[in-house]
């Protein structure tokens, strides 16, 4: 076996298993109802995104309406631009000014993840809070260094299918059917460019460490090769997340979480890598605008059920987690379970 850099070897208890569990579990949600102009949602596909939010935190979306001519177009960007020479891309990478671009260098739960990444954000500029002091209320705009055509046709059809899921979303949780929108108005949403190549240690290393996703909800496309492994809320198992041609990922974020006041939970998911072959996908994190204060909604709590988190800003909690990209954390990075009661 070739030898790895160490900063890449996940301690032991964390290292993948060889064999696979496949998910026969994570259920697939047909959206087709949805398609056509009638705006009734049946009651049955409330249920099911409702069972699967409580049971997986994940669910697969087929029938959804994104042309596949969309996704075809994002993903050979992408893997027209990893094909690139390491120095064409870094000539576009993320720093401290501009938090959107390339990096070949994250860091999950302090172990480096086999990968590398292009993000770009979806409001072209988004606003954010320049620093994460709680009281600076300096504003920054950041903007994208990517082929803005591609990134908005794709940001376009995520937009429709994140409305349709927030909507049954709430429904699910017994909210009126709008009850999200208005906290995406100047959203925070970015999506990311993963790329993991062929890794000559695939036992020890990971292409992305365990962790959960921080903003609402995510939506992600994964090519044929696999490798998302979630955590089984029933006995703590991974299990492989089977690829199936043209379908989505979903998975409930921590703020979902925390607006639910836990009756949604966001699942830890991690990424196996491949001795033989790369691997492409393309989450969309849908994240609210830089101003909402996060916290149980009122209308799901009351005296059986306390809120059990305190609120937070979501422009602070993201401007805290993107600036540690950029700096040496001496402690845990900000996390939600820091604001539970
Ligand atoms: O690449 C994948 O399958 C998952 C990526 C992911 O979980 C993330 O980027 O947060
Ligand atoms: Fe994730």
């Amino acid at each position: 076996m070739e030898e790895v850099d160490p900063a890449f070897i996940q301690p032991h208890e964390h290292q993948p298993k060889l064999g696979i569990i496949e998910a026969e579990g994570i259920p697939f949600i047909d959206l087709s109802p949805l398609l056509g102009s009638d705006t009734d949602v049946p009651d049955h596909l409330v249920a099911e995104i409702g069972d699967a939010c409580k049971t997986w935190g994940f669910f697969q979306v087929i029938n959804h309406g994104v042309p596949s001519h969309v996704r075809e177009r994002i993903e050979s960007a992408s893997r027209e631009f990893f094909a690139l020479s390491k120095e064409e891309k870094r000539k576009a990478s993320r720093n401290e000014t501009n938090l959107f671009g390339y990096s070949d260098f994250e860091i999950t739960k302090s172990v480096r993840d086999w990968k590398e990444i292009f993000d770009c954000t979806i409001q072209n500029p988004t606003v954010i809070y320049a620093s994460d002091e709680p009281d600076d209320k300096e504003l920054k705009e950041l903007t994208n260094q990517w082929p803005q055509e591609i990134c908005e046709e794709y940001a376009a059809e995520m937009q429709k299918l994140t409305h349709k899921l927030l909507e049954l979303i709430a429904l699910s949780l017994g909210l009126e059917k709008d009850r999200f929108h208005g906290l995406f108005k100047d959203e925070t949403s970015f999506m990311r460019l993963n790329y993991y190549p062929p890794c000559p240690a695939p036992q020890l290393a990971l292409g992305l460490g365990r962790h959960k996703d921080a903003g609402a909800m995510t939506i992600l496309a994964q090519d044929d090769v696999g490798g998302l492994e979630v955590k089984r809320k029933s006995d703590g198992e991974w299990i492989f997340v089977k690829p199936m041609q043209d379908a989505y990922i979903v998975n409930v974020g921590d703020l979902i979480q925390v607006w639910s006041n836990d009756k949604y939970q966001s699942v830890e998911h991690r990424v196996t890598v491949n001795s033989q072959k790369e691997r492409f996908s393309i989450p969309f994190f849908i994240n609210p605008s830089h101003y909402v204060w996060v916290e149980p909604l009122q209308e799901l709590i009351d005296q059986q059920n306390p809120p059990k988190y305190k609120g937070y800003s979501w422009g602070k909690f993201y401007a805290t987690r993107k600036l540690s990209n950029f700096r040496k954390l001496t402690s845990e990075n900000i996390q939600v379970h820091h604001f539970k009661l």
